[in-house]
């Protein structure tokens, strides 16, 4: 059964028609890794999903109920976690406390699950050493390690990663890939946009590419990758 299934959701902006009428169906279990070039709508894909933006027109589907008219926070207690492209923690706050707010707010947990949950999160993602620094001073990759801790600490069954190797080195790349084996290990339905193209054909079961806002290709990766329409739009590649 898909997890999630998108039936033709449209959204403009003025004119601009970011979203064109995508469908789209995600399987449980799946990784679907999300391409397509600066500007194609993808980022707005995920606002669509997790409610941050409402659909002009079409339906979103989750575990099989229409969420179309819910919130983000009712999205986000469904089971839809997300990360920000640019990563949003309260810097003030230590990682630690940030993750208990995720996991209390996002995740409904009392006072004590939620903690719990803070302490496994720490664990899954290496933050451990950095728990009790403020969230505002860290590194880059632990900032990306946090929007992704962040988003787990909810207790999603379908996690949103938006650009989470992105300004990564070679090597946090592929250590934050290792760290996105064990999520999927664990059952965790993921959608995944990302520019690192290696780090996502690593990990994605499917891949699915947007043009101005429409599908211009989905399949299996190694598939999608030799489709001429792709070559030339995404990587300049003339057919
Ligand atoms: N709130 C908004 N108001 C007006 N235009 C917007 C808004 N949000 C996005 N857009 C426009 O919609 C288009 C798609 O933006 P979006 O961020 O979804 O693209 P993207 O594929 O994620 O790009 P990138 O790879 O650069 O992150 C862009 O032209 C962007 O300027």
């Amino acid at each position: 059964m898909s997890l999630l299934a998108l039936h033709g959701v449209s959204k403009s902006y003025g004119a601009l028609r970011v979203t064109d009428g995508v469908s789209l169906a995600v399987a449980e279990g799946e990784t679907l890794g999300i391409l397509g070039p600066n500007g194609a709508g993808k980022t707005t894909l995920f606002n669509l999903i997790s409610g941050d933006v409402r659909v002009d027109a079409g339906r979103v589907e989750y575990a099989g109920r229409d969420v179309t008219a819910l919130a983000p926070h009712q999205r986000c207690r469904a089971g839809i976690g997300r990360s920000y492209q640019v990563p949003q923690p309260f810097g003030a706050m230590t990682v630690f406390e940030n993750l208990v707010t995720a996991a209390c707010f996002g995740g409904r947990q009392a006072e004590r699950e939620a903690w719990h949950t803070a302490q496994e999160v720490l664990q899954e993602t290496g933050l451990m050493p950095h728990a009790n620094k403020p969230a505002g001073g860290l590194t880059l990759l632990n900032r990306k390690r946090l929007e992704l801790a962040r988003a787990l600490a909810t207790r999603p069954k379908l996690l949103l990663l938006d650009e989470i190797a992105g300004g990564l080195t070679e090597h946090e790349a592929s250590e934050l890939v290792s760290e996105l084996r064990r999520i999927k290990a664990r059952g965790i339905t993921m959608i995944w946009i990302e520019h690192v193209v290696h780090a996502l054909l690593s990990i994605a079961d499917r891949l699915f590419v947007i043009d101005f806002g429409r599908k211009l290709a989905e399949g299996a990766p190694q598939a999608v990758m030799q489709d001429e329409a792709v070559r030339r739009v995404y990587m300049g590649v003339e057919a």
